[in-house]
């Protein structure tokens, strides 16, 4: 079953078609590519499918529901959870306390009893506190549960910030640009992770990633997009094969 269907998506900005005639299908559970030169449009389509940017054309559907134009924390609660290309964490808050800002989605108490701290207040504390240290745990994060994020090494913060978006419990995840400013072995970790959590819970990703080593090495199926347009779609061994493909993109 598709959990994203996006038909015709596009955007204009002044005299620029940023995004053009955008159309994707990803199924439950896949794991699925964004690439494409600098500029092509690869963020402006995260920006469109979070709410960030409304389209000018084009339906979005999650999992069979309509959230085009809805706004995005409207986006975030249907399901949808993105990391940006520059780290975003709270950087004045513990590790732990970033994912667990994450996880207000599925928690919820009365101010009444935060303000009175009532049992309810610290029962549904607790629960947070088990959830979190169970997400950090898949990231090997933590140990590192109460040091403060902005401490915390770069690779880890990206992890972090992964972990967070995690915590929302979407349906669909998109990465952007995951591994980078990694050095190999951090990206080697990376993969790992994001494989571990696509099976740990079920997942669906989709990441705009440079690092075609990463690209390869996970992704079940690969979109091609340069001028805001699409140039190929399909499994990697076809798409990273294709000669319009290397010629755009991969300059080899
Ligand atoms: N808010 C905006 N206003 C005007 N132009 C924009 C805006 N956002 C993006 N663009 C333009 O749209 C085009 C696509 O940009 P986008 O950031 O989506 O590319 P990208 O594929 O993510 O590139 P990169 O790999 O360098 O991150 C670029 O020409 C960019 O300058």
């Amino acid at each position: 079953m598709a959990i994203l269907s996006v038909k015709n998506l596009g955007i204009s900005f002044g005299g620029l078609r940023a995004v053009d005639s955008f159309n994707i299908t990803i199924e439950q559970g896949e794991l699925y590519g964004l690439i494409g030169p600098n500029g092509a449009g690869k963020t402006t389509i995260f920006n469109l499918l979070t709410g960030v940017y409304k389209p000018d054309t084009g339906l979005i559907e999650l999992d069979g529901r309509n959230i085009t134009g809805l706004s995005t924390i409207e986006i975030n609660k249907a399901g949808i959870a993105r990391t940006f290309q520059n780290i975003r964490l709270f950087k004045d808050l513990s590790v732990l306390d970033n994912v667990k800002v994450g996880l207000h989605n599925d928690y919820k108490y009365s101010t009444f009893s935060g303000v009175l701290r009532l049992p309810s207040y610290f029962k549904k504390e607790k629960q947070m506190d088990e959830r979190a240290y169970d997400i950090l745990k898949v990231f090997n994060l933590d140990k590192e549960a109460h040091l403060l994020s902005a401490n915390l090494p770069y690779g880890k913060q990206r992890k972090l910030e992964i972990a967070r978006a995690l915590a929302t419990n979407p349906k669909l995840l998109l990465l952007d640009e995951p591994a980078a400013g990694m050095n190999p072995a951090e990206t080697d970790e990376l993969m790992e992770t994001i494989t571990l959590i696509r099976k740990k819970y079920q997942v669906t990703i989709l990441l705009i990633e440079h690092d075609m080593k990463l690209v390869a090495g996970i992704c079940e199926k690969i979109f091609v997009l340069n001028f805001g347009m699409e140039l190929a779609n399909g499994l990697p061994q076809e798409v990273l094969n294709n000669p319009e493909v290397i010629k755009a993109y991969l300059g080899e």
